[in-house]
């Protein structure tokens, strides 16, 4: 069966734009109630969001592929790229260049898409390698580009991009497609679906092309709104892996993309729910500390802040009374009181027996 860059109209997607009304409909208002919560963010907890969005994409978008990243070092080094203040430390050159490469795509959102730009990523992301051949361009070798099962002893191919020969001008006519859409009135849900998908579909470059295809989802929609949006798309790909293969291989024998697209959108307003919950819980630690700060001991302050930087899932299984009494270095004895006290104010909430007591931020406290 001929691959879908073989087919006559290759790169006329068909679909039905009327099943994109309401998701359209349900993101712009996301869109809209994600902005008016971060107008009452101040300053320093604008910061924290990037950061924290920033270092989650960075983290899910390579996770994706099997690439797990250490969170402290990219978060050290998001912040170094925004021009915060960091903890200095040596990161690893592949965590130097995905996090580079998601502080440029936040911040010059707007930059023209390019065939310089989309190398800039490629050299950003490639950072360190030795393994590749082309750095900063597009794919040369003669081998056939093949996605294949990760199955070694019966391997599968699921798709076959078109011949290097063809990735320069496949390109030019996907930057072209990319600047004209971007000037008529295409949903923005179907705009930046198909430039995703356009974009895999030719599989320009040696490796990256997953992490620059997701990272273009993103400049899209920024591009459409004309801001820079706070939302992880990464993120919400990886928590349902499978359904993200499954979309795109149904693509690559046929042009009618209607169940790509239903799990695109499906899949964005997923990831904004995610940012919602995350300003909402950077609001928490804010109004928190204004409230609480008087009534704290220095070692609940260290500990809740530990807490918050373990992020919105929070420490994997819980606080437990051993955890605090390693951050605090204090007796079990006031350990006990401590985390009781905090019980008490509303601010964690307990779980659990003897051994088995955990402590939970409690995320639906009134303040
Ligand atoms: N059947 C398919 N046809 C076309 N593209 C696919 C298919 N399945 C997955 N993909 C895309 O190919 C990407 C993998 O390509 P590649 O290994 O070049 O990118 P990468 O950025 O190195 O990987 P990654 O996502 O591996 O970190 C996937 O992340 C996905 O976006």
């Amino acid at each position: 069966m001929a691959w879908v860059w073989q087919h006559k109209d290759w790169a006329n997607f068909e679909y039905d734009s009327s099943k994109l009304h309401q998701y359209e409909s349900d993101f712009l208002l996301n869109a809209g109630r994600i902005l008016g919560l971060i107008q009452v963010v101040e300053q320093e907890g604008l910061n924290t969001l990037k950061v924290e969005i920033l270092s989650q994409e960075a983290l899910s978008t390579s996770s994706i592929e099997g690439e797990i990243l250490d969170r402290d070092s990219v978060q050290s080094s998001i912040k170094k790229h925004l021009g915060l203040q960091t903890d200095f430390r040596r990161v690893e050159p592949n965590v130097a260049g995905i996090a580079e490469m998601m502080v440029d795509l936040f911040q010059n959102y707007d930059t023209e898409l390019t065939h310089e730009m989309l190398f800039e990523w490629h050299k950003m992301l490639m950072n360190g390698r030795r393994d590749v051949d082309n750095i900063g361009g597009y794919r040369s070798h003669s081998e056939p580009m093949q996605i294949i099962s990760g199955n070694l002893s019966n391997p599968r191919v699921f798709y076959e991009a078109p011949p290097s020969h063809l990735v320069l001008s496949e390109m030019d006519k996907f930057i072209h497609w990319y600047k004209t859409q971007l000037a008529t009135n295409i949903s923005t849900l179907a705009f930046a679906g198909i430039t995703h998908l356009y974009f895999e579909m030719i599989h320009p470059f040696e490796d990256g092309n997953g992490r620059i295809g997701r990272a273009l989802i993103e400049k899209a929609i920024s591009q459409r709104l004309k801001k820079p949006i706070f939302m992880s798309m990464a993120k919400a790909i990886e928590n349902r892996k499978k359904a993200y293969y499954e979309a795109i291989q149904n693509c690559n024998h046929q042009l009618q993309i209607d169940k790509y697209l239903a799990y695109f959108a499906q899949t964005v307003l997923e990831s904004q729910e995610y940012t919602i919950q995350l300003i909402h819980f950077i609001l928490l630690k804010v109004k928190l500390f204004n409230q609480f700060q008087t009534q704290l001991n220095d070692r609940q302050i260290k500990v809740l802040l530990r807490v918050f930087e373990a992020g919105i899932e929070g420490f994997k299984g819980g606080l437990s009374a051993k955890n605090y009494q390693s951050i605090s270095q204090t007796s079990a004895a006031t350990v006990t009181r401590d985390l009781q006290e905090l019980v008490n104010l509303g601010i964690l909430i307990k779980t659990g027996e003897l051994k088995s007591t955990r402590y939970w931020l409690n995320k639906q406290l009134d303040i």
